[in-house]
């Protein structure tokens, strides 16, 4: 990577070229470390659906070359003259969103991540008008607002997960007052968003119940994740049975799905809150929310503010994601596996220790 104090801004990423998404090793530059600038030394980086959702242009706003990666665990290799927050050799974090303007209602409400100039880890362009690259990579550089620290005693590794997934299922509970011990939970899609989403709501004192389509992870969820109960959507008998019994269900299915089968799962007021990046339109019939007071809502990851309380939060309660580990050399091969669920329940890339 390019080292502390050497003029080498030059790195080799890995980078979908087109739709195909396929990665490939790419070359580019670094800006220099600015004064609010922390350049990271990536050491490990989740591959999380949406990375499957850019690298593939699912939302038709792709650019090419397109390095990903929002699940960022590295260590500070430099840090600019203004950075008070980090010193050289900290373990620290960087997600999905890596600027916004700092003027608007949500940036002054620390919800930075609806500021409409929200700038993107990756896919996107920066203040000074350069494509901004993500994880997949042996370096970032990322203003110190949107990097997190790692508390000592959460390994960097299982710490990568939580800068998206587990920010993804713990903003919502947060922010939706549903922090509240004794609230009964659905998980609908057990990945990699929806295992930390068991993980984080059993911590909170939660009664949860995933909702998979399939009988394949039940042993894995009830046993390994403290899943309370397990539905397979399609059965019917066991749907039936769940009819009024849940405050909320977090759906994290990243295709399109009818809503019909889920909404009567819903206590009255119960939240389905929505996950999923869709690119089509959803369906329910309007009675399904009137005659319960139910809400459909969606949000998007977490703030930064939100994303420390959470690393803090995992660390107090000793939560870790489940996750196994792959070289940038096999990336492509781990993206077709998690295309077609089969990963329990993260993939990592050890970026560190890959030839790239
Ligand atoms: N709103 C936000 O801020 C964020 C959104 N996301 C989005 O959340 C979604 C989930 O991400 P992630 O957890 O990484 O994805 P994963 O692929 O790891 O998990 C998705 C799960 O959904 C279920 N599933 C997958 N395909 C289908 C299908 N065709 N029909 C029904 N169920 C299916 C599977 O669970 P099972 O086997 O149990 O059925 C699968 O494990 C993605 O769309 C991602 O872009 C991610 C992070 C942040
Ligand atoms: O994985 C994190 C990103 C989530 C995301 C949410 C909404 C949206 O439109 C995206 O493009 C990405
Ligand atoms: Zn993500
Ligand atoms: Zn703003």
């Amino acid at each position: 990577m390019a080292s502390a104090g050497s003029n080498n801004r030059v790195i080799t990423g890995w980078a979908a070229r087109d739709a195909s998404g396929v990665l490939t090793p790419y070359t580019y530059t670094l800006r220099e470390t600015g004064p609010e600038d922390v350049l990271i030394k990536v050491l490990y980086c989740g591959i999380c659906h949406t990375d499957i959702h850019q690298a593939k242009n699912h939302l038709g706003m792709s650019n090419y070359p397109m390095v990903p990666g929002h699940e960022v665990a590295g260590e500070v290799a430099e840090v600019g003259s203004k950075v008070s927050k980090f010193r050289v050799g900290d373990t620290v974090g960087v997600g999905v969103v890596v600027g916004c303007c700092r003027a608007c209602g949500p940036c002054k409400a620390n919800i930075e991540q609806y500021c409409n100039k929200r700038i993107w880890s990756y896919n996107d362009v920066y203040t000074d008008g350069k494509p901004t690259q993500g994880g997949f990579a042996p370096a970032m550089v990322v203003d110190q607002k949107f990097v997190v620290k790692i508390p000592d005693g959460l390994a960097p590794e299982q710490a990568a997960p939580l800068l998206c997934a587990g920010l993804t299922v713990y903003s919502p509970l947060k922010s939706f007052g549903l922090m509240k011990e004794g609230l009964k939970g659905g998980i609908l899609g057990l990945g990699g968003v929806g295992h930390m989403g068991v993980k984080i709501a059993k911590a909170m004192g939660h009664h949860i119940t995933v909702i998979s389509s399939s009988d394949k992870k039940r042993e894995e969820a009830m046993e390994h994740l403290g899943a309370d109960a397990y539905l397979v959507s399609s059965d019917a008998d066991q749907m039936a049975a769940a009819v009024d019994t849940l405050d909320y269900i977090i759906d994290t299915i990243p295709v399109f799905h009818p809503l019909e089968p889920y909404l009567p799962l819903l206590k009255v007021d119960g939240k389905l809150i929505m996950m999923g990046v869709i690119n089509q339109p959803m369906q329910f019939v309007t009675p399904m929310i009137m005659l319960g007071r139910k809400s459909i809502i969606g949000t998007f990851i977490g703030s930064m503010e939100e994303a420390q309380e959470m690393l803090e939060f995992c660390k107090e309660k000793g939560l870790t994601s489940m996750i196994e580990m792959v070289k940038m050399e096999s990336v492509n091969q781990a993206i077709e596996r998690l295309e077609r669920n089969d990963v329990r329940y993260r993939f990592v890339v050890d970026v560190a220790r890959s030839k790239l």
